[in-house]
């Protein structure tokens, strides 16, 4: 397998750290080092006298996986956990057994070392509502500090903006390197009563933009690179990777969470917390390991004969933001972006891995955004819809990659896209941000090492498809304003093969190729939703205690009761800080007191 074979030849130029001897028992367990665990980590191991260990099931993070562009490529290596989920009826039907892929991020850094850098901070409202469910503490106006501790901005003009803040780990700026087709997507938006804007300052809500990213000098800075290694050296925190955590540890008898079990070198081995273990697996994996823990739908649980420590719905309330993902125009500037000139970068980069900036800094070719609203938007104070607007198409890397990440079968490629291979496309995902459908995850093993079952229930409310077809409508319509026009942009005329019945451009045939290239955008979240006790659908509460389970907490994208309505990456670097927060509060008073030094 020649991805196989780079992928070793890659893993040579990371750096190695020295194995460290696990200790029985530390104060705090952190399973997960994405954005939320990550951040937790961080600021746990502040506390000179605390002992943390974070415990992540892949390795180290590559250099190469810092390159913007090759984004995708990523997706189909071991960094990639390489889940599909489930045939259903009406989603992902031009996938590969109609099974869309959802790729999760594997070794330091989790999701941020395969995602597309995008930090958007949600709107005020997003939050709000979160606090309006029975969660006091997580309104805007309380979790809008912890977005100034995340983030060192270095776009010059918002550098001194009251919105913003110079001190975080985390850098977030432009592409160094901007095509001329964004130039006509950025002026594309008078054309549309929308102007561009600062997306994440709490006024602006609607609107385009270039992308704000998480990275530094055109290059990726991972939760790993922001939050980890810069303190890798306190004596306090120990890092055991390749380490899967299969079960928490809970005594039935006092409820409380004592230890994790997991495999590392394929033996499975057990390590104590003394205070609290914090899971920061990801939507997917944190309620996996609750279930196998005993934690979860009662029946569901009995079903696989595991004991259950507490009946919670678990796994439930699965959010993701979709796409269509096919549309492809064509465009006449002389700016090549296709397979020969990502490969010409990729040896670029071969030669100069310590540089960024040119065409191979821009992630994925994604260049901008628009938060837009639909005419079935109800509320004014949401976008419905955000455009991702992209340089190339599912063309320009001729399908070697973000195809195939996506699992679109050479049936589908091959009739509508392959002859784009040598010109010049542009894109728009138009995202649905709303979305009314909700997934679940289920066990399909007694087996913790097994993957679950994987059930995003896309369309399940049909108002969510006509939403998407509405996007696509506009999308289409942007391409024929004066700035596309001026760069020749067209609408790829070849039908998808299985939408061939409907009249092209019909709403039918939107709701069609919706049907067939339904994409993920990679923003699984809700499967431990926070919340009250009482109300039977929460599963931790406004501290991100697991309820009925002592000393056993959540931090990463399960816990948002609603999906924001932009990309969650930021909001779960605040998650992960707030939750330290809370934790050094909750050990420096009352009975719980100790020193924190
Ligand atoms: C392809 C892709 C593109 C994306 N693009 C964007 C974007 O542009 N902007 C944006 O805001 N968001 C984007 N996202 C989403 C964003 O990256 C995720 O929402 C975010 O990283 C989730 O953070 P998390 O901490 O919840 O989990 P993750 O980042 O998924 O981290 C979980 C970590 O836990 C580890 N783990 C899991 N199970 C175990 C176990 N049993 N034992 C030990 N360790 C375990 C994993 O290996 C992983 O390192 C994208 C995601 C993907 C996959």
């Amino acid at each position: 397998e020649p991805l196989t074979f780079l992928e070793t030849v890659m893993r040579l130029y990371t750096k190695t750290y020295p194995e460290i001897q696990i200790l029985p028992e530390y104060d705090f367990i952190v399973v997960g080092s994405g954005p939320g665990g990550a951040a937790v980590t961080n600021r746990l191991s502040e506390v000179k006298n605390w002992k943390v260990l974070l415990m992540e099931s892949g390795g180290e993070q590559i250099p190469f996986s810092e390159w913007p562009l090759i984004v995708s490529y990523f997706q189909l290596t071991s960094f990639n956990w390489g889940y599909r989920a489930e045939k259903q009826p009406g989603q992902c039907q031009a996938m590969v057994k109609q099974r869309c892929r959802w790729p999760r991020g594997k070794g330091m850094g989790g999701s941020s070392v395969l995602n597309y850098m995008i930090y958007t901070r949600g709107t005020p409202r997003d939050y709000d509502r979160w606090a309006a469910m029975g969660n006091p503490g997580w309104s805007y106006d309380e979790v809008y500090p912890y977005f100034l501790k995340i983030e060192n901005m270095t776009i010059p003009e918002l550098r001194n903006s009251p919105h913003h803040s110079t001190t975080g780990y985390v850098p977030v700026g432009y592409n160094p390197y901007k095509s001329q087709v964004v130039d006509a997507f950025l002026e594309s938006s008078k054309y549309v009563n929308q102007s561009t804007i600062d997306y994440n300052q709490p006024e602006n809500y609607l609107g385009f933009s270039r992308i704000q990213a998480t990275t530094r000098n055109g290059k990726r800075v991972s939760s790993y690179h922001a939050y980890i290694e810069p303190v890798r050296n306190r004596p306090n925190l120990h890092i055991s990777l390749n380490s899967q955590v299969t079960r928490v540890l809970i005594d039935s008898e006092s409820k409380k969470a004592y230890g994790v079990e997991f495999v590392k070198n394929g033996k499975k081995r057990i390590v104590f917390a003394r205070k609290e273990i914090i899971l920061s697996a990801g939507a997917i994996n944190t309620p996996h390991i609750l279930m196998h823990s005993g934690v979860g739908p009662r029946e569901h649980l009995e079903s696989f004969k595991i004991k259950v420590e507490r009946d919670l719905p678990v796994g439930e309330n699965l959010q993701d933001h979709i796409t269509m993902a096919g549309l492809a125009f064509t465009h006449n500037t002389t700016e090549l972006f296709n397979y020969n000139t990502m490969l010409a970068q990729a040896f670029t980069m071969m030669y100069n891995i310590s540089k960024g900036g040119g065409m191979g800094s821009i992630p994925g070719g994604v260049e901008g955004i628009g938060f837009v609203q639909t005419k079935y938007n109800t509320d004014p104070s949401y976008p419905d819809i955000e455009f991702i607007f992209a340089i190339g198409s599912l063309a320009a890397d001729s399908g070697h990659t973000v195809r195939r990440g996506m699992g679109i079968t050479d049936e589908c490629y091959n009739q509508a896209y392959k002859h784009l291979e040598q010109k010049n496309t542009w894109t728009i995902w138009p995202m649905l941000l709303l979305p009314k459908s909700r997934g679940r995850i289920l066990l399909g093993s007694r087996n913790p090492l097994k993957a679950p079952l994987l059930y995003g229930n896309y369309f399940q409310d049909e108002s969510d498809l006509w939403t998407l077809v509405e996007g696509i409508k506009m999308a289409v319509n942007l391409s024929r304003t004066e700035p596309f026009q001026r760069i020749g942009s067209k609408l790829n005329p070849v039908p998808l093969p299985g939408c061939k019945q409907y009249e092209f451009e019909s709403d039918d045939y939107w709701a069609c190729t919706a049907r067939q290239i339904t994409a993920t955008v990679h923003h699984m979240s809700g499967t431990c939703r926070m919340g009250i006790n009482e109300d039977g659908t929460t599963v931790v509460d406004n501290e991100l205690r697991v309820h009925g389970i002592k000393n056993l907490r959540v931090a990463d994208a399960s816990v948002m009761p609603i999906l924001i309505a932009a990309h969650p990456m930021a909001p779960i670097y605040m998650i992960g800080e707030k939750c330290a927060d809370m934790i050094k509060d909750t050990w420096s008073q009352g009975e719980n007191k100790v020193e924190i030094r």
